[in-house]
């Protein structure tokens, strides 16, 4: 008889339903009639992981057995990789037989997907960007191991409360994360704090002994991530403290309850939480303490890996390479030297030639107050080594600097580690880059400004280390995950090759752009997105959208740069010409915004409050009756993109030209049919370059035309004459229309606007205007919109970050890609 399948890993509809039913019972401990949906979650994400494992547990000893692998290694203190459930279904092919499954024991898969916590461990871009790559380079089988922290409390949940932003824990470890796996074998000592002194070791060499005022310990969680197809299985390992001592029981005995534990909550503390905010830079030591301990342990975890691959230690640049995902790990530069020479007895130089042959640096961000600069006596204070070894690294390099430039006397000053202002700082993105062999922006247009003004110095020197690779997204859950309706019509043209090809297969929509059967099919998929939305919005807002009206979104993290505030000045503009007339020929409109504030940034929170309060007035007006609807959905994240994205017709991607590094939330807009109105920022450039200025709504100053405003000087009331629309607008804000009648309520915005506009809001408003309406004039004629719909998807291939990481492992990594 042939032999049955395997139990743990049949995927077959009878197979899962038994899976399920076994681990519903083994697994949580209950049987089917008293099973709470928690349960069948946990029940469905164990039968799904085991049909993981053999994958992940064949990829780990494919490295382990072929000696000459070469592994990539992504150091992020962010990884912000969303619900599983239905991506990992989606990449083993499972979905359906599963969703059979559970509907002959009575379940609704996609209420038990929609219901699945999301672990929140990181803020935005940066993090999710991990998360996307994780995803290519496990479809693209190449060996890679993600290493992060395992933040016992992620992003905090955003709650609106009379408007306002609301800060909540994010208790996502409540229930235990069914996707780990506890790695108690993993586990290294960290040291903190402490003293250095001379010592001469065995061999007679003078060493330099590092006593530490505190160790911890660094416990291994691992998550797999598997490929498309699920022949493929990474991992990503994520780091979480503990006391190398829990309980100290002379103390307890003692009666000195608080201090036997004191060791605990001492250690615990280093990976309790995230740091809500992706700019500016705060230099808290606890912060300090976090990216020490994960680097710390990813690098020992490497050169363990390393040796049991029986490799002398010269080569460990030929095993893995480690890209530093911005400054956050760039302390990983100055440990290896730890390793290698104070750890291992390996000379400076030999060491150093390894260590930069290993590391290469990629930047997220050109605004200064962004960049990490650690104040020198804390960074003395938590890792003193280290800093001794930033002074050796900074004293030979400047040697080479004047050396080469004896012409540039101050070249030193402006390109050394240590920035001389005082307390001094150590720079992190001079130590990454001075350490990597390889530093790149996120986009074309970032990196040429990174060369030019931000790092420019060190390009300079440096020339042949700078390049770009432009970011990308991952088209299964962003695409083939998140909209099913869009994905089943291009499937059906197409075929399904697309969800791992997507560069090479996408573009053959093109030729079905003007195709009326086609193009009904597509208006069809966006309206049953959009009708989602809809729902979503009652339900969670009560707020009433119509989903014929035009989708006009802008989600992403709350910054003065990205410019929500332009955007609701430009709905009080609309707002304000419905009511002068109200029979005026109108495309209705929903506006949705959303998105995080950091807790410490005020303007941005102003700005939640001021989109809340405008939709209270605006959706309330008979006027308007209905035509113009404002909604902010809160606690924006990666499952509510994942229904925003699809709903949307048009992208806000409204940032001021040079400040967007490259912007991921625009590719995934793009990729769903929507349209994108923006500025010359980021990869908006590129993707303009790619879809066809036809089918892109640009406006607005470019970056060299920001730079001579502000060279000559800015004076933002300038804008206010010749535009009745804007002083209006500001105006009511200011006298307290949009804050029940309480005129001081917004004065910190508004005199922001009127004595500062860093972001040039005034200056871009009146483009801004015009092409929203150019926009709306063009959502009017079904067949032209759809038209645009069409061929931005079609042409927007580039950016898959499969693509990304092929370009990272050719010419970044050297490791072998098809
Ligand atoms: C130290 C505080 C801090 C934390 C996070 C960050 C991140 C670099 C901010 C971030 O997420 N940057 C975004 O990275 C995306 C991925 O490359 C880009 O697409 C966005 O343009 C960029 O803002 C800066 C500073």
């Amino acid at each position: 008889t042939a032999a049955s399948p395997d139990p743990r890993t049949d995927c077959s509809r009878e197979g899962l339903r038994k899976a399920v039913l076994d681990n519903l019972f083994y697994a949580t401990g209950h049987a089917q009639e008293n099973a709470a949906r928690g349960d069948w979650y946990t029940a469905v994400a164990y039968t799904v992981r085991d049909r993981m494992l053999k994958a992940w547990v064949q990829g780990i000893e494919r490295i382990a057995a072929d000696g000459d692998v070469r592994c990539v290694a992504y150091l992020s203190a962010e990884f912000l990789i969303g619900p599983q459930l239905g991506a990992n279904m989606l990449a083993l092919g499972i979905t359906e037989p599963m969703r059979e499954a559970l509907a002959s024991l009575g379940q609704d898969l996609d209420a038990i997907v929609f219901h699945e916590p999301e672990p929140g461990l990181g803020n935005g871009g940066l993090g999710r960007l991990a998360a996307c790559f994780m995803d290519s380079l496990a479809t693209l089988g190449v060996p890679a191991i993600g290493y992060g922290i395992r933040y016992e409390f992620g992003m905090f949940r955003q709650a609106i409360e009379d408007g306002a932003q609301v800060e909540l824990a994010d208790k996502w470890l409540r229930r235990p994360f069914p996707w780990e796996l506890p790695r108690g074998g993993q586990q290294y000592e960290v040291r903190l704090g402490g003293k250095t002194h001379m010592e001469t070791a065995p061999d007679g060499t003078l060493r330099v002994q590092w006593t530490p005022a505190k160790t911890v310990t660094a416990c291994a969680h691992d998550i797999p991530v598997v490929g498309h197809g699920g022949t493929h299985c990474n991992l990503l390992r994520l780091w979480r403290a503990e006391a190398v001592e829990a309980f100290d029981f002379s103390t307890f005995n003692a009666g000195e309850y608080f201090s036997s534990v004191h060791d605990k909550i001492f250690s615990e503390t280093i990976t309790k939480v995230l740091y809500p905010n992706d700019d500016p830079y705060q230099g808290k030591q606890l912060r300090l303490g976090q990216q020490y301990l994960f680097v710390s342990a990813s690098l020992q975890d490497m050169l363990h890996i390393h040796h049991s691959l029986g490799k002398p230690l010269e080569t460990f640049h030929t095993t893995f390479a480690i890209q530093l995902n911005d400054t956050h790990p760039a302390v990983a530069v100055a440990e290896l030297m730890r390793l290698l020479v104070d750890v291992h007895g390996m000379d400076w130089d030999t060491a150093w030639s390894v260590t930069t042959q290993t590391f290469a640096y990629t930047n997220h961000t050109l605004l200064p107050e962004a960049l990490e600069k650690w104040p020198l006596p804390l960074f003395a204070e938590v890792l003193p080594r280290h800093l001794e070894i930033v002074y050796e690294i900074n004293r030979r390099f400047l040697e080479s600097v004047t050396a080469a430039h004896p012409e540039d006397p101050d070249l030193a000053r402006r390109l050394s580690l240590i920035d001389e202002t005082s307390p001094r700082f150590v720079r992190m993105a001079h130590l990454a880059t001075v350490g990597s062999k390889a530093v790149n922006g996120v986009a074309a247009l970032h990196s040429e400004l990174l060369k030019r003004d931000v790092l420019g110095d060190l390009a300079a020197f440096f020339p042949e280390k700078f390049t770009n690779v432009t970011n990308g997204v991952t088209p299964r859950r962003w695409l083939a995950l998140c909209n099913p309706a869009l994905a089943a019509c291009i499937s059906n043209r197409i075929g399904t090759r697309w969800q791992d090809h997507f560069e090479e297969e996408i573009i053959r929509l093109e030729e079905f752009a003007d195709d009326p059967d086609f193009q009904a099919q597509w208006q069809a998929a966006k309206l049953t997105n959009k009708q989602r939305l809809t729902h979503l919005a009652k339900t969670i807002l009560r707020v009433e959208l119509d989903p014929a009206a035009l989708f006009d979104v802008q989600v992403k993290r709350i910054h003065e740069y990205k410019r929500q505030h332009l955007n609701v000045l430009r709905v009080i503009a609309l707002y304000n010409r419905l009511r002068r007339n109200p029979g005026m020929d109108f495309v209705p409109r929903a506006v949705i915004f959303g998105g995080k504030a950091a807790p410490a940034y005020y303007l941005a929170k102003q700005i939640i409050l001021l989109v809340n309060r405008v939709a209270e007035v605006v959706n309330t007006d008979p006027a308007v009756a209905g035509r113009l609807r404002v909604a902010f959905v809160p606690n924006f994240n990666v499952r509510s993109g994942q229904v925003i994205y699809p709903a949307a017709d048009l992208s806000q991607q409204i940032s001021l030209a040079g400040k967007e590094a490259s912007g991921t939330g625009n590719m995934k807009f793009g990729i769903n049919g929507a349209v994108t109105i923006g500025t010359l920022d980021g990869a908006n450039v590129e993707m303009r370059a790619c879809v066809g200025e036809e089918n892109f709504f640009l406006f607005g100053l470019t970056t060299d035309e920001v730079q001579a405003v502000q060279r000559a000087g800015y004076s933002p009331a300038a804008h206010l004459e010749g535009n009745p629309e804007l002083a209006e607008a500001l105006d009511q804000i200011r006298s307290g229309v949009f804050s029940r009648g309480d005129a001081g309520c917004f004065r910190p915005l508004v005199d922001n606007l009127l004595h500062r506009d860093e972001y040039l809001v005034l200056a871009d408003f009146a483009s801004y205007m015009d092409c929203q309406d150019r926009a709306a004039r063009t959502y009017a004629d079904p067949a032209a919109w759809t038209r645009m719909s069409i061929l931005n998807v079609a042409r927007l291939g580039m950016f898959s970050s499969d693509r990304s990481i092929r370009e990272y492992c050719r010419n970044i990594w050297n490791v072998p890609v098809e």
